[in-house]
C-alpha cells in the first residue's frame, strides 16, 4: 500500500469541480441516494471514494463500497482486507467477493463478473430496505480510460455506438434494462493524472494491482505504450480522444432521436413507405433500415447484409425480399417495405 503524506484537505478545488458538476446535473446522483462504489483500490476508484466521503454530507447520499478480489495475484486478499480496514475505519459498509479459479481468465469476463455481483449486492441491499432501494452503481472511469476504450474500439472495428464508448449513465445490465440499476461514471470529467493528484491531496491510500501492468491485457499495452506514443507527438490527445468519445456519444443519441422521428413519418399501416424511403441517400436508407429492425425486436444484421437490402429497395429496383435469422422476412413491394415474423 502506497500512502502519500499531504495534510487531508476537507474541500478543494477538486471537490468544489464534482459537486458542481453534479449540481448542474441532478438526475446523475440524486440527494439522498443509497450508492454503491465500486473500489478497485487504484488511484481512480480511491479518487472517487474520497471526494464522495467528503460530498455525501452535501449530498445526504448513503455510501456502501464493493471490492471485487478477482484471484488474479497472491496479495489479492490482502488488498481485499486491507481495504475493508480503511473502510471500516472511514464507517464504511463494505462488501466483497472473491472470484472462483477461471472465473475471471480475462478483462471482458472479470468486468462481467463484477456487474453481476454489484447488481446481486443492490438486489440485497434494496430488499434489506424497500424504503430506500440501492440504484446507482458507481465506477472510478476517467477521460483517460475513455480515451483508451475509444482507440480500442477503434482497431477493433466500430461502428458509431461502439466509438462512442463510456457512457456517463447507462442501465448496467444491457441484457436487461428492466433491473433499474445505473451504472454512473462521476470522474469522466477527470483524467487519470488528476485522480493521482487527488489521492496525493487528501491523503489517500492506492494498493497498487500488479495486473494493471500485466501486458496480456490488450488496455495495459494501450496506456502504456500507444497512449504514451501519441502524447509524446501531440501533448493533450488524450482529453481530446477523451472529448470526441463524448460528442460521438451525443451525435449517436441525436442520431437516435432523429431515426425514430423518421420511421415514424415513413410508417403507414404494413411497414414503411417505400418510396419515400429511396428518396433518401443510401446511407441514410440504411441507418433507419438498422433502427427500424432493432425497433421491431428483429436480430441486428451485419452491415453488408442491411446495405444490400438497402440497395434492393432503392429507385427503380424489382419487389424482392430476404429471410433473416429466427423467422423473420424482410420483403419489399413497390410502395411498401414489410417485417414478418414467423415462430
Ligand atoms: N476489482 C475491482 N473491484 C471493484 N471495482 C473495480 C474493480 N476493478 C475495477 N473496478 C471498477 O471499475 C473501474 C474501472 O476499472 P479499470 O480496471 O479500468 O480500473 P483501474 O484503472 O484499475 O481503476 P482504479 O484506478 O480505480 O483501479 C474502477 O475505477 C472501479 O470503479
Amino acid at each position: 500500500m502506497a500512502s502519500s503524506s499531504s495534510a487531508q484537505l476537507p474541500w478543494s478545488a477538486w471537490h468544489a469541480r464534482l459537486h458542481h458538476k453534479l449540481l448542474a446535473n441532478p438526475d446523475l446522483l440524486p440527494a439522498e441516494a443509497s450508492l454503491l462504489i465500486a473500489v478497485s483500490g487504484g488511484q481512480d476508484s480511491m479518487a472517487l471514494l474520497g471526494l464522495l466521503i467528503d460530498l455525501q454530507r452535501k449530498h445526504g447520499w448513503s455510501l456502501e463500497v464493493w471490492h471485487g478480489d478477482h484471484n488474479w495475484h497472491q496479495q489479492s486478499a490482502t488488498i481485499a482486507t486491507e481495504l475493508k480496514d480503511w473502510c471500516e475505519a472511514h464507517n464504511l459498509s463494505f462488501w466483497s467477493d472473491q472470484a472462483k479459479p477461471g472465473q475471471t481468465n480475462n478483462e471482458a469476463t472479470a468486468r462481467h463478473w463484477r456487474y453481476e455481483q454489484l447488481t446481486l449486492h443492490t438486489e440485497r441491499l434494496s430488499s434489506n430496505n424497500p424504503n430506500h432501494p440501492c440504484r446507482y452503481v458507481l465506477t472510478g472511469h476517467t477521460s483517460s480510460d475513455r480515451a483508451e476504450t475509444l482507440l480500442l474500439n477503434l482497431a477493433r472495428g466500430a461502428d458509431l455506438a461502439g466509438l462512442s464508448s463510456m457512457r456517463q449513465c447507462r442501465p448496467i445490465s444491457k441484457d436487461n434494462p428492466r433491473k433499474n440499476v445505473q451504472l454512473i461514471r462521476p470522474l469522466l470529467g477527470f483524467s487519470r493524472e488528476d485522480t493521482a493528484q487527488i489521492c496525493s491531496e487528501l491523503s489517500l491510500p492506492i494498493w497498487l494491482d500488479p495486473a494493471n501492468s500485466n501486458p496480456d491485457f490488450s488496455r495495459n499495452r494501450v496506456r502504456q505504450e500507444v497512449l504514451p506514443v501519441l502524447e509524446s507527438l501531440h501533448p493533450g490527445c488524450s482529453l481530446r480522444i477523451a472529448a470526441l468519445a463524448e460528442r460521438l456519444n451525443h451525435h449517436h443519441a441525436d442520431q437516435q432521436a432523429i431515426a425514430m422521428l423518421a420511421l415514424n413519418n415513413l410508417s403507414k399501416q404494413n411497414g414503411l413507405c417505400r418510396q419515400d424511403l429511396a428518396q433518401l441517400p443510401i446511407t441514410a436508407r440504411t441507418t433507419l433500415l438498422a433502427y427500424w429492425l432493432k425497433r421491431s425486436g428483429a436480430p441486428s444484421l451485419p452491415a453488408v447484409q442491411l446495405e444490400q437490402i438497402s440497395q434492393s429497395i432503392g429507385p427503380g429496383k424489382p419487389p424482392g425480399s430476404l429471410h433473416l435469422a429466427q423467422g423473420w422476412k424482410v420483403q419489399w413491394q413497390r410502395n411498401s417495405v414489410q417485417l414478418e415474423h414467423h415462430d
